[in-house]
């Protein structure tokens, strides 16, 4: 669905994207995690055409976004600045969307109005923030898009709201192979939902796989010995963190688990526990490995 090819991007001399590459398959719903300034809304603004790249390919259903109106119509997108015409009702931003989107449906609009208890005759930006958002929503659904992107999506949202709109979301994957993006600082949100993550640092993937991939992949690892830790403990795995706590070792390592753990009896621990990570930990870790660690800092 989405294929991003050494995509690159500067702002004057600052390289905002640095030969990115992305795959997104139709049907999934693909997280896009990163720090604070990586490039994920530079990316975006690239899948919905809003940017055009110095270098390299951005290809929706197989087509170039950039100026290209219909594949633009097949595409939802809803970010943290919205935009809605300062003088126009909700009824009257439906009319807008159904005479550009070819695929709006005017009975999705009408049922919608049972999860968005808002007055359809309400001028949109006398609304609420959150309501606003919750428009948005209803708006881009109603579209029926076969991509929907999303650039830090539910904040605003209350936690029902949350869940009723991504119930929502999930049933045009499940049931119309919508395809979705999302990008978001709320990992806990997004390991419930995503089946695919990519992590984004400096200007490019750093991570692209299946969650339950990157779950099976990493592993934490709480060790106990009677006596000395033995030196050559997992001293040739990718050990992305250690740290101790009293006569207790945790360590996170990439590998193998049955390897792992193997390798690791061989030690003759008193204490071995092989506990699941989240995708919080996942992204700490994984950066961390690259040089952007959490650092103590007292002041
Ligand atoms: N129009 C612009 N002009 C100059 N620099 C820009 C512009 N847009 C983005 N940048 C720079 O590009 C980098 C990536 O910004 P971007 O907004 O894509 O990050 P982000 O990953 O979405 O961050 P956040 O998580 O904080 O929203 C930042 O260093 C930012 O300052």
């Amino acid at each position: 669905m989405i294929e991003v090819k050494d995509l690159t991007k500067h702002f004057g001399n600052f390289k905002a994207l640095d030969n990115l590459n992305l795959h997104v398959k139709e049907g999934s719903v693909y997280g896009l995690l990163g720090p604070n300034g990586a490039g994920k809304t530079t990316l975006i603004k690239h899948l919905i055409g809003i940017y055009h790249q110095d270098s390299g390919s951005v290809q929706v259903q197989g087509e170039p976004v950039y100026e290209n109106p219909s594949i633009k119509s097949s595409i939802g997108y809803i970010s943290d600045d919205l935009y809605f015409f300062s003088q126009y009702t909700i009824d009257e931003m439906a009319k807008f969307y159904a005479s550009i989107y070819p695929r709006w449906c005017w009975e999705r609009y009408e049922l919608l109005k049972q999860v968005f208890p808002i007055d359809s005759k309400r001028r949109v930006t006398r609304l609420s923030k959150g309501m606003q958002k919750q428009v948005a929503f209803w708006l881009s659904i109603c579209t029926i898009p076969r991509l929907m992107i999303l650039d830090e999506p539910v904040d605003g949202l209350d936690p029902v709201m949350r869940k009723k709109v991504w119930n929502l979301l999930l049933q045009d994957v499940a049931e119309h192979q919508t395809t979705v993006l999302v990008s978001s600082h709320n990992l806990r949100e997004l390991e419930d939902v995503c089946d695919h993550v990519g992590i984004l640092y400096n200007g490019k993937i750093v991570v692209e796989r299946e969650l339950d991939n990157i779950k099976s992949d990493i592993h934490k690892l709480q060790l106990a010995f009677s006596g000395e830790i033995p030196s050559e403990l997992l001293s040739d795995e990718e050990v992305l963190h250690t740290s101790q706590n009293g006569s207790v070792l945790l360590m996170i390592v990439k590998g193998d688990r049955n390897r792992l753990l193997s390798k690791v009896q061989q030690t003759n621990p008193v204490i071995l526990d092989l506990l699941p990570l989240t995708l919080e930990e996942i992204f700490i870790y994984e950066l961390g490995g690259m040089g952007y660690d959490i650092q103590n800092i007292t002041i």
